[in-house]
């Protein structure tokens, strides 16, 4: 099988290499650049949900993969509060696409006022932890989780949540989204 992934970042892909151990899949993780047809930094759930489809329908279209998949990192804001946001896709060798959402945390003012300005939190981050390319290993989230959670484990779980829907509407011979959604 092989598993194409709209990304470079070994964070994300690293998460797609867990999921590939875990589920004993005898699969290929295949990385592939592609654009998320979002701002850089998306600035909503909705926006960063239609980045992680659009990689990953960019990576379809761009190999011959079984299954292909997007994940996107961005903020969203609730009761004037902004939290990181994390969303997934997958689509299937049938075009059949999978979304999902994972864990949000709230992101202190420093980082919030920095992202209101138009700065990305990729390089916020990396000015508020004195770290470099936070965004490529721990993340903002184990950052601010003091190391108790990381980028890959966070897009694993959300992983998880994609390929178990996967797993779940094949048995059944049920598709809940189409593609062209
Ligand atoms: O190479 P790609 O796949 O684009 O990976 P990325 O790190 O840029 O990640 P996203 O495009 O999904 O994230 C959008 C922006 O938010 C930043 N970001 C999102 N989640 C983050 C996290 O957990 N840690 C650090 N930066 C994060 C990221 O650096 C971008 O500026
Ligand atoms: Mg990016």
């Amino acid at each position: 099988m092989l598993i194409s992934v709209g990304t470079t970042n070994p964070a994300k892909l690293k998460a797609v290499e867990s999921l590939i151990q875990f589920e004993k899949l005898e699969a290929v993780c295949q990385s592939i650049e592609t654009n998320s047809g979002v701002r850089a930094q998306p600035l909503s759930d909705e926006e960063t949900r239609q980045g992680a489809i659009q990689r990953a329908k960019s990576a379809l279209e761009m190999s011959s993969s079984d299954i292909s998949i997007g994940l996107e990192g961005g903020v969203s804001e609730h009761d004037g509060e902004m939290y990181l946001c994390n969303w997934g896709a997958l689509i299937d060798g049938k075009g059949h696409l999978f979304t999902a959402s994972g864990a949000k945390i709230v992101l202190p003012s420093t980082l919030s006022d920095g992202i209101k300005q138009g700065a990305e939190l990729g390089n916020l981050i990396d000015e508020f932890s004195k770290k470099h390319n936070v965004r490529k290993g721990e993340g903002t989230i184990g950052i601010l989780t003091n190391g108790r959670m990381n980028r890959s484990d966070m897009f694993f779980h959300v992983l998880l949540l994609l390929y178990g829907q996967y797993c779940f509407y094949y048995n059944i011979k049920e598709v809940v989204q189409k593609v062209t959604k």
